[in-house]
Order: structure tokens, then sequence, then C-alpha cells
């Protein structure tokens, strides 16, 4: 089968995609691990995709579990160079309305429990996350969503927090009024740090699922709250996710925003000091560079 080009990361609600013609679930092992689930490869309109589910089929793993280098290095691996990547979140503003979908332009991470890096000691580098998503697959992300008749809003600041508990008040009342953040969420980092280091174009579709806390005319959130809004919202990310093929076509060369060559000028570590235990696990994620693929 040819290289999947298309990745798609489910997120919760969201533990597989219908409508691939030979559909395959394969194991992809890496030097980081094994990723959350097998991951089903196929062809979606001719074109080949490749879909995990974040937390496992059957959301088996917590968001501080998520083998997130892994699950990048995978996808990366079959030769993925698009990574779409879907979540629920809660929202700090009135107008993101639960069924709503954002895509994601701005972080604010928040978690402290993950390795956050594919690089460090003997393999230094620093990647700019200063635009931390691909505009350009963002676009056709937001294309894709008013297709399927979503209400989409372009842009938005993804507070990303480490769980699995939710905010309190004091916390959803300081992230909404002080820091600007626009969603909330447990996953969206490092997943899209990670994806910038390894020059994948990324971008993310954050399905509004409550109002956190903070709205005095809406309960705090809860799973059931969640689960009844994703019941509705996921079967819009799969109508999503549908159009994308028809949106991907005709894929440039050269990504236009620079995400397939964020390593260019990221390594710091002098080539004669860089440990080759490190430099051999790098092989998919950074091999273009590092002269090992
Ligand atoms: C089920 S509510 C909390 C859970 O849902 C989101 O998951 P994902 O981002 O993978 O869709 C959130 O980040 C939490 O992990
Ligand atoms: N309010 C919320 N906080 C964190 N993660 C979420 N996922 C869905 N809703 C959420």
């Amino acid at each position: 089968m040819a290289h999947p080009r298309i990745g798609v990361i489910g997120g919760s609600g969201v533990y597989q995609i219908e409508g691939l013609a030979d559909a395959e679930w394969r194991q992809v092992e890496t030097p980081w691990g094994w990723p959350s689930d097998e991951i089903l490869t196929g062809r979606l309109d001719g074109i080949a995709m490749a879909f995990l589910p974040r937390h496992g089929r059957g959301h088996v793993l917590a968001p501080s579990e998520v083998p997130f280098r892994a699950n990048i290095d995978a996808l990366k691996r079959l030769g993925v160079t698009d990574v779409v990547a879907v979540s629920a979140c809660g929202s700090f503003r009135e107008d993101m309305a639960p069924g709503d979908f954002v895509i994601v332009d701005q972080y604010i991470d928040r978690t402290f429990a993950r390795a956050k890096s594919f690089f460090g000691s003997g393999c230094v580098a620093h990647v700019s996350l200063a635009h931390p998503t691909c505009a350009r697959l963002s676009d056709a992300a937001v294309q894709a969503a008013e297709m399927a008749g979503v209400t989409v809003h372009r842009g938005g600041t993804y507070l990303a927090m480490e769980g699995p508990q939710f905010s309190t008040l004091a916390e959803s009342r300081m992230y909404r009024e002080h820091w600007g953040a626009d969603i909330i969420g447990m996953t969206g980092m490092p997943e899209a740090k990670l994806a910038r280091e390894a020059e994948l174009c990324y971008a993310s579709v954050a399905m509004v699922t409550d109002y956190d806390c903070w709205h005095p005319g809406h309960d705090a959130v809860d799973v059931a709250a969640v689960i009844r809004t994703l019941t509705l919202n996921s079967a819009n990310a799969r109508a999503l996710v549908a159009r994308l093929p028809a949106l991907f076509g005709d894929r440039p060369e050269v990504c236009p925003c620079g995400c397939d060559r964020a390593l260019e000028f990221a390594l710091m570590t002098a080539p004669e000091r860089r440990d080759p235990a490190l430099v051999a696990k790098l092989d998919a994620v950074a091999g273009r560079v590092l002269g090992c693929r």
C-alpha cells in the first residue's frame, strides 16, 4: 500500500474512522515504545490515510499515560506528513458553544508529567513554536468543517492541563479572565510540540463539549456532559475527516509554513559530540537532518 500522507489522531469519542478501503490495523513499534494502539491504515477516496486513537480503542489511557512520542514517531515512520488531531475540549468563551469546532492556533502548556521532546542529552535541538500549528493544514480543516456543516472558529488558544481531574473554579477563572485562553483540554500538548520536532504539519480540531466550570448558567463539567455532546460531535468529526482527502489532493512539495523544515537550524550539539544511541533513535523523526536516512 502507498505510504499514508494524512494521519488522523482521534481523541475522546473518536476511536475509529469509517469507510476506509483496504482497512488494516497495523502494529508499529518505535524507539520510544508502542503507540497508544495499533494504527488503522487504508484509503479514503483513493487517498492513503492512517488513524490512531489517542487513548487506545475503548479509551484505556489517561491523558498523562498517552505515549505522545511513540504516537508521533509511528505516524512519521509510516510516511505521514500531515497530522489532523481531533480533541474534545471545554470552552472559556460564550460564543464557542458546545457542538462548535475550534481550529487551534495557539497553546498554553500547563502539563508537567510528560516527556515533551525527542531531543536531549547527546542531541540537543530547539525548534520554533511561535506558530505551533500549520496554517495550510488548519485552513483545510476549516474548509472540511464548513463542508461538514459544523460551526467552526478559525483560531483559538488551547490551554493544555495535566488532568485527569477537571479544573477548579479558581483555575478556570484565571485561565479565562487573565490568561486569555479560549478552550481547555488535556492532550494538545506535548502532541503539537512533538509534531513540530518531527517536522510534521499539524492541525488541531478541538470539539467543544462543555463550558468547563466558570459559566454561571451551566453546571460544572463532568464526564456525562462531555459524552452527551461527544455523541453528536463525533459524527461531525467523522464527517470532517471524510472531507479531508478531497482537500489534500495537491499537497505542495514544500510546506509554505516551513513545518517540514523545522529542524533545519535547530540542532545545537556538535556532530562529534552527538550520542550515537540517541541519534539512532531519531532515525524517523530527524533522519533528514542527522543524515541517518
Ligand atoms: C472525556 S473528558 C476529558 C478528556 O477528553 C479530552 O480528550 P482528547 O483531548 O483526547 O479528546 C481531554 O483532553 C481529556 O483527555
Ligand atoms: N472542561 C474540560 N477540561 C479539560 N479537558 C476537557 N475535555 C473536555 N472538556 C474538558
